[in-house]
């Protein structure tokens, strides 16, 4: 099943067949809504909006636990985020796609992990993306009209503020990040402790505050161009469903529980072990 988190901006997907909005109970609370799911050009789909419909959730109180136990709980083996964000880079236009590879985690005060005493898990985030989901969702994207950018470092930030000038320089030249966001993380820790192939599609709507020809980021201009990019949104995820089946992954994202508890067996936590059961039921059985 291939699920899709919608950003800010996206809160509903249409198309589907069957469609149907869905409530999932899971071990660590409601997700951020019901979850739509159907079926899109023979694909089984989920589709969750991030912060809820109507934007209830901001981007620190967004649960991101919840919401991929759900998906995970629902089917989904695969997640495509949706994410705005704003651009460190001339070349990475407004309206532009970023297929992000890499990650800054600057969050500071999130629930990062499934995982905690009673079973402890240490899983590799050294290539966060599933490339194989990643390249199927720009080829997605480009067949629909849109410019894409192969690969990008994007910095989460706390929020729900946007940066300081200071901070925005920062980031873009001594950091050398691409793009910035609210929301990735903790979801892509979250997505490789679940095992699910995660990419994400960056949606540039601003330059941030750095651009000496842009004026600082605000709310109205995301907005604006977020309602500008929902028709490219839209077909890109019909595309991807199209060519979803052809989507290998060089990223070992389904295994990433191989080797990673190191919490011996006698020693685990009953209850912390019932909650995991959809997450990591493959390797604790
Ligand atoms: C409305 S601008 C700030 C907000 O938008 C992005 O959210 P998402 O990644 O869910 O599209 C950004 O990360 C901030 O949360
Ligand atoms: N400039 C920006 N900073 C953080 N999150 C964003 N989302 C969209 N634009 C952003």
């Amino acid at each position: 099943m291939l699920a899709v988190i919608g950003g800010s901006g996206i809160y509903d997907i249409d198309g589907l067949e069957e469609a149907q909005w869905q409530s999932v109970d899971t071990p660590w609370g409601a997700p951020s809504d019901q979850i739509l799911t159907g079926r899109l050009h023979g694909v089984a789909m989920a589709f969750l909006p991030r912060h809820g419909r109507g934007h209830v959730h901001s981007p620190t109180d967004v649960p991101y636990r919840a919401n991929i136990d759900a998906l995970k709980r629902l089917g989904a083996t695969h997640v495509l985020s949706i994410s705005a964000c704003g651009s460190f880079r001339d070349e990475m236009a407004p309206g532009h796609f970023v297929m992000v590879d890499q990650y800054i985690d600057r969050t500071v005060s999130r629930e990062s992990s499934f995982f905690g005493t009673g079973c402890v898990a240490h899983v590799s985030m050294a290539h966060p993306i599933c490339m194989g989901l990643s390249r199927a969702a720009g080829d997605a994207a480009r067949q629909a009209g849109v410019t894409v950018h192969e690969g990008g470092t994007y910095l989460v930030m706390e929020g729900p503020q946007f940066s300081t000038l200071a901070e925005s320089r920062m980031y873009r030249e001594v950091w050398g990040c691409d793009v910035i966001g609210m929301t990735n993380m903790p979801e892509a820790k979250l997505a490789r402790e679940a095992e699910l192939h995660y990419a994400t599609i960056a949606m540039v709507t601003d330059y941030d505050s750095w651009h000496p020809d842009h004026g600082d980021v605000d709310v109205a201009s995301i907005v604006a161009v977020l309602q500008g990019n929902a028709a490219h949104a839209r077909d890109t995820v019909a595309n991807l469903a199209r060519i979803f089946g052809g989507a290998g992954c060089p990223t070992g994202c389904e295994t990433a529980l191989d080797f990673a508890i190191m919490t011996a067996p006698g020693k685990r936590d009953p209850v912390l072990l019932g909650k995991l059961d959809a997450v990591a039921g493959r390797v604790l059985g």
